[in-house]
């Protein structure tokens, strides 16, 4: 299957008057048409800098150091300006933590997705981009789509505005969708009732989706791959039932162990400790500091990716066939 987006060897630094932060350390991974990705982890460990470099859109003190982007084979990190904003919300649209920051307050939802469809769809008419909202806000689940259309971000709620955002960020119908933590700034219900609609928009759109989220819980019944991030770094990634049943890294482990109604139902076990600065990020295994197994290798040197299948891998130093004789 086509790889529409390939990241490859990615490393993001970001210029604080402290010193410098190594947000993405080396990063590759790959999206195929039509699949969804979750990228997982704890907070600070890098995800949202990743996307923001994918995007484009760093904040001005970070920058790609290193490694490419790769739109259908194409680098966009030597995309000019204008040329990235012609693909952003029309090949690449990203979903905020926030819809009430993304969403204008002044102005009618209707009229701000047209505004996407007259940046970037210049050839429709008046006509034809008031029809294809109003089938926009049907897609989404919003009900009076035609009524809806008229009102104003404050008229909704928090999980339509949300549902708005998502109509804006599939009108171009983009070939990827990358929601960043579409979940945290809503309640339990409408949390569910969002990834119910993003694995039904799966169905309906070829769009490839990248989901980022610290709930490795909540990407299992929607994603069809999983990358795990940490400390910058990816340190698994597999199918999704690799990582549920047969999780590899520590890490992950744990994770999967702090998930509410997971395994001992009884129990929550959250993972003790916090995750590394990445002003000065460990020389080994970014989780070595918090890992139940770590041996003396662990906190010096980082390990190479152990392939634990087809689509496999995670770098763990228990993984090393040499782990076992020790
Ligand atoms: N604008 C910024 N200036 C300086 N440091 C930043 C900035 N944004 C993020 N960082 C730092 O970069 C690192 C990676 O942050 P990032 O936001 O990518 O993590 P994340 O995994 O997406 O976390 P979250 O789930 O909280 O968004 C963290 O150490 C964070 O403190």
């Amino acid at each position: 299957m086509e790889n529409v987006l390939e990241v490859k060897n990615l490393v993001v630094d970001i210029r604080t008057q402290k010193g410098i932060i190594h947000a993405v350390r080396d990063v590759s991974f790959s999206l195929r048409q039509g699949e969804t990705l979750a990228v997982v982890g704890e907070s600070g460990c890098g995800k949202s800098m990743t996307m923001k470099a994918v995007m484009q859109i760093l904040p001005k003190n970070a920058r790609i150091t290193d490694g490419q982007v790769l739109f259908h084979g194409k680098d966009l990190s030597k995309y000019s300006d204008r040329r990235m904003e012609k693909l952003r919300g029309s090949d690449i649209s990203m979903i905020f933590q926030d819809p009430m920051t993304s969403l204008n307050p002044t102005m009618k939802i209707g009229k701000q997705i047209e505004e996407v469809l007259k940046l970037h769809r210049k050839e429709m008419t008046p006509d034809e981009r008031r029809k294809r909202v109003v089938e926009l806000l049907d897609l989404v689940g919003i009900s009076n789509p035609e009524t809806r259309y008229g009102q104003y971000p404050h008229q909704l709620s928090g999980g339509q505005r949300q549902r708005v955002d998502i109509a804006m960020a599939l009108a171009c119908d983009p070939d990827v969708l990358i929601a960043d933590e579409p979940t945290t700034a809503l309640d339990v219900t409408i949390q569910a009732q969002i990834l119910d609609l993003m694995r039904e928009l799966q169905k309906k759109v070829r769009t490839s989706i990248i989901i980022i989220t610290h709930n490795l819980g909540v990407v299992a019944n929607i994603a069809d791959r999983v990358a795990v991030m940490y400390g910058g770094k990816i340190v698994e990634t597999g199918d999704v039932r690799d990582i549920f049943y047969s999780p590899a890294h520590e890490y992950t482990k744990a994770l999967l162990d702090s998930i509410p109604g997971a395994g001992d139902k009884e129990r929550l076990h959250p993972i003790p400790g916090t995750p590394p600065g990445l002003m000065k990020p460990p020389a080994g295994c970014p989780f070595a500091a918090r890992c139940r197994q770590t041996m003396e290798v662990c906190e010096k040197f980082m390990p190479d990716f152990y392939d634990q299948g087809t689509a496999h891998r995670a770098a763990c130093w228990m993984l090393d066939p040499r782990a076992k004789e020790a």
